[in-house]
């Protein structure tokens, strides 16, 4: 547990925490090193579309892993009439015995005769005997004509998908047909959420003193699109034992499977903003107070007793969600053992002067959503920390470092989870781990 030393200004929302807020590359860094990805698991085939594969599936025997007959017709041995022979292992030379597509072929076969290209009548004696049809194509039967040899498709041993790839339904099959049950995947991580605020309402229209609830309907989706899996969503208001009960661990309906819980609001300082005193009583330690940035620079990354981190949104809506692409789109990245999230590099269409700074002096980082326009990133409105609306179309964000930009010049795009990556001009940077970033 850490020690909580006040800093200089009591005022601040950092105060009492003994953490400063950090600049925004350093704390996405930060939210990345600090986790390492999750064990990996073996799970069943069904249940392993869309996730990475970590242990490379090999062919546990040839495949396929017996000569088959590629049509209905009759396995031969040598030349023909053949005389119908009834399951002789092996098929001796001038017999034949009838075969279905897929059927095991004997040994002994020289090749299939298709159904279309034999005749069967008796002979002298009475016994069915073979032989090729009018209709049959000329050369009918060729030596090994319609017969898969075991091991033409892989042989046994042979790397048939190699670890690192994102598994999709044909890989699955694929699986299966080499004689595998479960494949060893990088699980991702399970994110539980706990929506705070008892003025939040979650249907119709708000009354004054009331807010819609803006993180219920697109927390889920945004969760998966950056690799989690959405785990319980819990709604309480705003006292401290509503939060100690929702962030603890340890009760039967808690969030204990999860490895990242995420809450909105409560980061700040007034007395119903419970983030760092319920992480404390708990036993857990921040790891990160407060980012350089606006919107969003209450944020805060913390780490419990149980292992699981805690991921704390500001509750106004802009704001957590610029908070949660900082901290929380590296954080399960990590976990999910995936590269740190790429930034993309497009050309600023407006001059943005250097950030006049926060309260303890340092210049913030600005992120502004954006759209892309003849290769130039503008702003687009309404994206006041309490709005969605300027989000809701925007294509990007704009990483804006406290110096500021001019037109014209490069700018830093944070894409957006439901954005195609390819929006802005230019080529993404890609940053792997342990690969230090600057903006
Ligand atoms: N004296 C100061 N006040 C504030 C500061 C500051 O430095 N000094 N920072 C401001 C900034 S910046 C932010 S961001 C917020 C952080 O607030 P909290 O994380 O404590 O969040 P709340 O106070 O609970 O709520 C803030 C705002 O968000 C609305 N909200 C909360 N949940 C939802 C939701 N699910 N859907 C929609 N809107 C939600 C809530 O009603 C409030 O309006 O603090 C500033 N204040
Ligand atoms: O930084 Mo706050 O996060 O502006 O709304």
């Amino acid at each position: 547990m850490m020690t909580f030393t006040p800093i200089a200004d009591p005022t601040s929302p950092m105060a009492g925490t003994g953490l400063h807020s950090i600049d925004w590359p350093e704390a996405r860094r930060l939210a990345y090193d600090c986790a390492g990805p999750l064990p990996t698991a073996q799970v069943p085939l069904h249940a392993a579309a869309g996730r990475t594969l970590s242990s490379a599936v090999t062919a546990l025997q040839d495949l396929p892993h017996y000569a088959s007959s590629a049509m209905d017709g009759w396995a031969l041995s040598g030349d023909g009439p053949w005389l119908l022979a009834a399951g002789q292992q092996p098929l001796a030379p001038g017999t034949a015995a009838v075969i279905a597509t897929g059927g095991l072929v004997p040994e002994g076969t020289s090749a299939v005769l298709r159904k279309e290209s034999g005749l069967v009548a008796e002979d002298g004696a009475g016994r069915p005997v073979l032989t090729v049809s009018a209709d049959a194509k000329p050369g009918e039967p060729r030596p090994g004509q319609h017969v898969r040899p075991a091991g033409t498709e892989a042989l046994a041993g042979e790397t048939l998908i190699p670890a690192g790839t994102v598994l999709n339904p044909a890989h699955l099959a694929l699986a299966a047909v080499a004689g595998h049950d479960l494949v060893e995947v990088q699980p991702q991580p399970v994110v539980s959420v706990v929506l705070t605020g008892s003025e939040v309402v979650t249907s119709g229209i708000p009354a004054p003193g009331n807010v819609r609830d803006t993180f219920g309907p697109q927390l889920g989706t945004v969760i998966s699109q950056l690799g989690g899996i959405p785990g319980n969503f819990t709604r309480i208001g705003d006292s401290f034992a509503a939060w100690l009960e929702a962030l603890d661990g340890s009760g039967p309906d808690s969030a204990a499977r999860a490895d990242v819980v995420i809450t909105t609001g409560g980061t700040g300082k007034s007395g119903t903003d419970h983030f760092r005193d319920a992480v404390a009583a708990l036993g857990g330690r921040l790891l990160l107070d407060g980012v350089a940035m606006r919107p969003g620079h209450p944020a805060v990354l913390a780490e419990l007793p149980d292992g699981r981190f805690a991921v704390g949104l500001p509750g106004n809506p802009l704001a957590a969600m610029m908070a949660l692409a900082t901290i929380g789109a590296p954080l399960l990245a990590a976990l999910g053992n995936q590269p740190l999230p790429q930034l993309q590099h497009a050309t600023s269409g407006n001059d943005f002067g250097p950030d006049g700074g926060c309260s303890d002096g340092k210049g913030r980082t600005r992120l502004i959503p954006c759209r892309f326009l003849s290769g130039l990133a503008f702003p687009v409105s309404h994206t006041g920390p309490g709005m969605m609306r300027g989000l809701a179309w925007a294509e990007g964000v704009m990483v804006v470092p406290p110096g500021g930009v001019d037109s014209g010049q490069p700018v830093a795009v944070l894409p957006l989870p439901w954005t195609p990556a390819a929006a802005a001009t230019q080529t993404a940077v890609s940053v792997g781990r342990n690969t230090p970033w600057h903006a």
